[in-house]
């Protein structure tokens, strides 16, 4: 019999000359993205990762085409250190694009540092805020973000979903805490895979020949079952792959056109 629900779409790749490049045109992405949310909803869900991605967000900055004051921004991950920690994802993005656009800042749900001491409750805390966001809105099971922008590590991790970690059978939570991140630091929260696919739009970035073996095992053998394979979202949901041609260049599977 005929499954009710069609297969998740395979990945599109894209591949840029430069990282310069790869920004610009992931900067047009999401201004479409944003436009057909807020044209929809009136608000535009996006989940944020540390590490690299941050700074290549930089060609939104004076960007006249964002309507910040409509972003709602949650992490994707967080390090369980306070909020102008080296470590805080939270601080890294605030550096590179809080500090200059204009996003209300009760539109940037961070985590409560008063519960660094309990990951359960802070994790919990963290959930209801994507629920009291999501779930009042919208009636699905799980949030549906209109795009979640996602790293990869050199283990194939993402966010902070580890090769291997118990973590990765997760079905129910939302948000989930870990204790021993195999990266430093190793307290930290992750929205999980239920999470990650069900979003209407994940967009991998990643630039640079350091990124290029673990990005052809992910993306071409993806039976391995590394956490950044795992993610494939349900139908209408869409994996993207914005990526530089030093960090594509093992990689077998087909690079699209980028067209907007
Ligand atoms: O620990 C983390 O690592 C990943 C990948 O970082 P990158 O520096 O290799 O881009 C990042 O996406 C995640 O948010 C962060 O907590």
């Amino acid at each position: 019999m005929a499954s009710l629900h069609p297969p998740p779409s395979p990945p599109i790749l894209y591949s840029f000359e430069s990282p310069n490049e790869l920004s610009e045109n992931l900067a047009a992405f999401i201004v479409r993205a944003q436009k057909e949310a807020v044209d929809k909803k009136g608000r535009f869900t996006v989940a944020l990762s540390g590490g690299s991605l941050p700074k290549q967000l930089n060609k939104l900055i004076d960007n006249p085409a964002v309507k910040w004051d409509k972003w709602q921004v949650f992490f994707a991950d967080e390090r369980c250190v306070p909020l102008d920690h080296e470590d805080s994802n939270y601080n890294l993005c605030r550096k590179e694009l809080f500090s200059k656009v204009s996003i209300p800042k009760q539109n940037i749900h961070h985590i409560d540092v008063s519960l660094l001491d309990d990951l359960e409750e802070l994790a919990d805390a963290y959930e209801k805020a994507l629920i009291s966001e999501f779930a009042q809105k919208d009636s699905a099971r799980f949030p549906v973000f209109d795009l979640i922008l996602l790293g990869i590590g050199p283990d194939g991790h993402t966010c902070s979903l580890f090769p291997e970690h118990p973590l990765l059978t997760e079905e129910d939570r939302w948000v989930a805490y870990i204790e021993d991140s195999p990266k430093p630091p190793p307290k930290r929260i992750t929205l999980t895979f239920p999470v990650l696919n069900h979003a209407l739009r994940v967009v991998f970035i990643a630039a640079g020949e350091g990124k290029a073996d673990i990005l052809s095992t992910i993306i071409d053998n993806p039976q391995a079952g590394l956490p950044a394979s795992r993610v494939t979202p349900s139908h209408p949901g869409q994996v993207y792959w914005y990526v530089d041609n030093a960090a594509s260049a093992k990689v077998k599977y087909h690079k699209s056109e980028f067209k907007l």
